[in-house]
């Protein structure tokens, strides 16, 4: 299959990328499959599961490595330890690929990359690996549950500190499980087009399985596609990719047709996009031109004309609109634990440090925003983080310092999302005991 274009080869330099390099997984593989538009379908689809597959487990696949090889993975050339964790994810996680072929393409690939010197070194590994691939020791849970975590779902080990402080073992094992899985894609109808009903009907008839959501009557799953560029209710702007927790945004909003909404990190424009098909008027603010231009994409795409958009930092306060808004949007940058297993680099990438300053900036942007809100008008705040300091207790020392009240998000959500929290104003989704990515939205009213 992978004769004339070499997709191993692909990979291997896509893993040099992202995991040697500084660029995010999920931007190198939209890049590549956009390059390698004529290759068809089924092989476009072995080079993403082979490269996200690797890259979502590499610190597991290092643990293994390690113990077979006489040299330490990181102490191996960038070539050779990527060669190798893309080999041994395709022995572990890939049934249908005979081993002798893994590591003969392996070997191939060595040598043709100027390293035949250690071709029998990647033999030897490969194929002692192979060779015990049952007998591998992993961690015991019951002796070092920190150790077990990381290794198993491939995650550093302050995030599984964190996590298991938070949550307790067995949530974060089944949100780390979820977050390896294999997602369906998740689209929201643009209503302000087409009827769901029309749309679910348009992409079957492109071929496409369409799943109804449970929470969202207007969301649907989608798979069986080659590339969501290529479906022409795509191009039509009929649905945009977004998951049921960003939906909830705007549906917890109750946005109503006169509404003037504010979003004051607004891109790529999800949620802008959704308040502007529900309400009169959308301010869509973000930080850079780049930014910006991606909001105004989208805008053109669904065909949407009641949205403006403004390059503004979202720290500093426009005068402009003091009080005017009666919803706002604080959908605000996070350490983005909700959404590993869609942008599994971080994980990798952020550190504790990062994540301390994030929260001094979720505070610093909410207590701008909260000025654009009218006297009785709505702030929501959002992050698509589980980290609790992040979020419960952000809204907590919000609610503290400024005159808003929470507001019950129960009117605005399926029977099957109600709980105590709910009751209380907020939500804390979580990927593998919700449906949904992780996330956590907030209601709050100015009284
Ligand atoms: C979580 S994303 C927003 C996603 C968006 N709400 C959506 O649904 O598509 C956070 C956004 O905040 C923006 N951002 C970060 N710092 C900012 C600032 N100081 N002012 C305005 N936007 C900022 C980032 O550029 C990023 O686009």
């Amino acid at each position: 299959m992978t004769d004339k274009v070499n997709a191993r080869e692909i990979v291997l330099d896509m893993l040099i990328e992202t995991i040697e390099g500084d660029k995010f997984s999920h931007r190198v593989l939209n890049h590549t499959l956009k390059r390698y538009q004529h290759l068809d379908k089924q092989e476009r689809a072995f080079l993403s599961r082979i490269f996200t597959g690797t890259v979502k487990r590499y610190l597991t696949l290092d643990y293994i490595i390690n113990q077979f090889a006489s040299l330490k993975v990181l102490k191996m050339k960038p070539l050779i330890r990527n060669l190798l964790r893309l080999s041994v994810y395709q022995f572990l996680y890939m049934d249908s690929i005979p081993e002798s072929a893994i590591c003969n393409e392996a070997v191939k690939l060595a040598k043709k990359r100027g390293f035949t010197k250690l071709s029998g070194f990647v033999n030897g590994i490969l194929r002692n690996i192979a060779r015990n691939k049952m007998n591998i020791a992993y961690p015991d849970p019951s002796k070092d549950s920190i150790a077990y975590l990381q290794v198993t779902y491939s995650v550093p080990e302050w995030i599984v500190e964190q996590l298991l402080g938070q949550y307790g073992f067995e949530v974060t094992e089944i949100l780390l499980a979820s977050s390896q899985k294999e997602k369906e894609t998740t689209i929201r109808c643009n209503q302000s087009k087409i009827t769901p009903g029309e749309l679910k009907d348009i992409l079957l008839n492109e071929g496409v399985t369409v799943i109804d959501n449970e929470i969202l009557d207007y969301a649907f799953q989608i798979k069986d596609y080659d590339y969501i560029d290529k479906l022409k209710a795509f191009h039509l702007g009929y649905f945009t990719v977004q998951d049921i927790s960003s939906m909830l945004v705007c549906q917890v909003a109750g946005l109503k047709k006169e509404d003037y909404v504010i979003d004051v990190c607004a891109a790529p424009g999800g949620k802008a996009l959704h308040a502007a098909e529900k309400s009169g008027k959308v301010s869509a603010r973000d930080l850079t031109e780049y930014k910006i231009g991606l909001i105004e994409q989208n805008i053109i795409r669904l065909d949407l004309h009641n949205v403006e958009t403004k390059i503004w930092d979202a720290t500093v306060l426009d005068d402009a609109n003091i009080g005017q808004a009666d919803v706002v949007i604080a959908d605000l940058p996070c350490s983005g634990l909700g959404v590993l297993g869609k942008k599994p680099d971080i994980k990798y990438k952020l550190t504790q440090n990062q994540q301390k300053e994030l929260i001094d900036l979720q505070r610093k942007i909410l207590s701008i925003a909260k000025d654009y809100v009218k006297p009785g008008g709505i702030l929501i705040y959002s992050t698509c983080t589980l980290n609790k300091e992040e979020n419960i207790e952000n809204r907590d020392w919000f609610l503290k310092q400024y005159e808003f009240e929470p507001e019950s998000l129960n009117p605005y959500l399926p029977n099957n999302l109600h709980y105590e929290t709910t009751a209380q104003g907020y939500l804390q989704l979580v990927q593998g005991v919700h449906p949904t990515d992780g996330f956590f939205l907030s209601r709050m009213r100015r009284r």
